[in-house]
């Protein structure tokens, strides 16, 4: 959507395992509808910044891209279990930019920009790592020229983005005549902030609204702790007491309070002044509440091992430091244990938590295999086992939603 603002440039895409959205986007000349959902009527774009679709397994034409100095950026969204590295080195989206960085030092070293658009703290810093480990036996010239020529961009995108339902597509076709089959759901707000060097040129995305800024920390952190953070609650409270979507949880007594209570705690530790903290979650609130956009909980829930330890853990620390308990944080690791015990776990870690959720002492076990100091607070794991308790009782006593 922000590289439709510069016609000059155009996006080669590549999946990662699927192959059926890039036929589709082939098939549609790479167009496809951005449906605008809000408490209002629906509004429908068409995007056309796509050039070209093609599946991850299409590796010569992955590399012959990387090589080519035409290309000047490659964003990433891969998840934020994506920057894993494999033991083997092989069969990851790592893998796959390190095998392309390798074709493009050999074909002349043009530089380039990378950008990790995933909720990640840091997310250039943890790129420029995962690809600093899977290149540790590489040749010590390529790993010099990644050095000097591969910018690492840090990125914080905030747009609430569902999965695509399916009267979205009817939705988008009655609004623009366009039979679309690959339609884009979103939230009328958006905001992409970027901190970093483009070496060879890039869209200018700021006539798209983009912010350029010499340091997102601070924006980062109100992001994740309060929009994804909370989202991270809801997804493993919310169906302990019945809801499915994130604008049902919200308009839930338990739910809705423990989220004002987790933004109570998040914002005594954030940096940015109390104003535009207070602005961003009174947003929050009507953003999650929308009924235009039904954000499954399922989807958010997944991944739950890489996502606590950068939205929850920080603040529960920065809180037991002062010897305090918060109700939310609380909360949130109580539905997690509920979560691997009970329903169908999508986490790279998945095998073994699920096995230490279902062990004898659980909550210390799996918060341990979270954060090892965690195993000795006794005080918070009886907590975490008590709350199991009070969210099971909560459901049975839960309003239907
Ligand atoms: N959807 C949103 O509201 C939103 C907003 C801001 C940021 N994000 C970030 O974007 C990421 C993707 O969100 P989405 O809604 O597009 O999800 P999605 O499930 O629609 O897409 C995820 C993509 O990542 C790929 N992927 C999954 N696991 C991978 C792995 N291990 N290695 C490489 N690729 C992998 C999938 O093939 C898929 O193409 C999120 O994890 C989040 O960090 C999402
Ligand atoms: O998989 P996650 O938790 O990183 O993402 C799910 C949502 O929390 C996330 O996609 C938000 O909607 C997004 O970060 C809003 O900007």
């Amino acid at each position: 959507m922000y590289t439709t603002a510069d016609p000059e440039w155009g996006i080669a895409a590549y999946t990662f395992r699927n192959t059926e959205l890039p036929r589709l986007l082939t098939e549609q000349d790479g167009l496809y509808t951005l449906l605008l959902r809000g408490n209002g009527a629906p509004r429908a774009e068409i995007v056309d910044s796509i050039s070209r679709a093609h599946p991850g397994g299409d590796t010569g034409r992955w590399l012959a891209d990387l090589a080519s100095p035409d290309v000047a950026v490659l964003t990433l969204t891969i998840t934020e279990a994506g920057y894993r590295v494999a033991a083997d080195g092989t069969g990851t989206a790592i893998d796959r930019v390190l095998a392309g960085l390798r074709a493009r030092h050999r074909a002349g070293g043009a530089p380039i920009a990378l950008v990790p658009c995933d909720n990640l703290p840091g997310n250039g810093g943890v790129l420029r790592e995962a690809l600093g480990r899977a290149a540790a036996n590489e040749d010590p010239g390529f790993r010099s020229w990644i050095e000097e020529n591969v910018s690492f961009v840090d990125t914080v995108v905030d747009r609430i983005t569902p999965a695509t339902a399916e009267d979205d597509s009817v939705t988008a076709a009655e609004l623009t005549g366009f039979d679309d089959h690959a339609p884009v759901v979103t939230e009328p707000f958006n905001e992409w902030l970027l901190a970093g060097d483009f070496p060879l040129g890039r869209p200018s995305w700021e006539h798209a609204g983009a912010r350029f800024v010499d340091d997102l920390a601070a924006y980062e952190q109100r992001k994740l702790w309060l929009l994804n953070g909370a989202h991270t609650l809801l997804a493993y409270v919310g169906p302990t007491l019945g809801c499915t979507t994130v604008d049902e949880a919200v308009r839930h007594p338990v739910p809705a309070a423990l989220t004002e209570s987790w933004w109570d705690t998040a914002t005594r530790h954030a940096s940015l002044p109390a104003e535009d903290l207070a602005g961003y979650r009174e947003r929050l609130l009507r953003r999650f509440s929308s009924r235009g956009i039904r954000h499954n909980l399922v989807q958010i829930a997944a991944g739950g091992s890489s996502k606590i330890p950068a939205r929850i853990l920080p603040v529960l620390r920065a809180e037991r430091s002062r010897q305090r308990l918060p109700e939310a944080p609380v909360a949130t690791l109580a539905g997690w244990l509920i979560h691997l015990r009970d329903r169908q776990v999508d986490d790279p870690r998945a095998d073994e938590l699920v096995s230490l959720a279902r062990s004898d002492d659980a909550a210390r076990r799996v918060l341990s295999a979270l954060d090892a100091d965690l195993a000795d607070d006794r005080e918070l794991i009886t907590a975490v086992d008590d709350y199991v308790d009070h969210l099971r009782h909560a459901a049975d006593r839960s309003p239907s939603t």
